[in-house]
């Protein structure tokens, strides 16, 4: 799956896997270190909620898709998977899941 593959690319960017910054987005960005990360996840993030509120669908999909991409390089500099957050919303599926059963359960008397 794309986010997997992704995930294994940027890993490799990593400055401790020995990834040389030139020429390479993602290196050179993991090397700058948090705080830049975290400016581009901002960025991205407004961008979008504009290509939204300026009611473009294309543009939606197109920043939404730099925003993953920058919040996958946030992961890969806290050592995290795009798996760990799939866990997350299954763990809170699960958890939706056993409320609804609870409450059709006492729905039902
Ligand atoms: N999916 C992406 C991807 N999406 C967006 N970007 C880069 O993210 C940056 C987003 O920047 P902006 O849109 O803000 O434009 P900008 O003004 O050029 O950005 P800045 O230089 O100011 O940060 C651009 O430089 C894009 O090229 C990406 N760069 C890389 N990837 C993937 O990451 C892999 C590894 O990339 P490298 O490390 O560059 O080999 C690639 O093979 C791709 O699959």
């Amino acid at each position: 799956m794309i986010l997997s593959r992704l995930a294994r690319v940027l890993q490799s960017r990593h400055p401790a896997q020995g990834a040389d910054p030139e020429g390479s987005y993602v290196a050179k960005l993991l090397l700058k270190g948090q705080d830049a990360i975290l400016k581009k996840v901002g960025e991205e993030s407004t961008e979008l909620v504009m290509a939204s509120k300026d009611g473009q669908p294309q543009r939606v999909v197109s920043e939404m898709a730099d925003l993953w991409f920058h919040c996958l390089v946030l992961l890969t500099h806290h050592g995290l998977e795009p798996g760990d957050v799939l866990k997350e919303l299954e763990r809170r599926e699960g958890v939706s899941g056993l409320a609804e059963k609870a409450s059709r359960a006492a729905d039902q008397g």
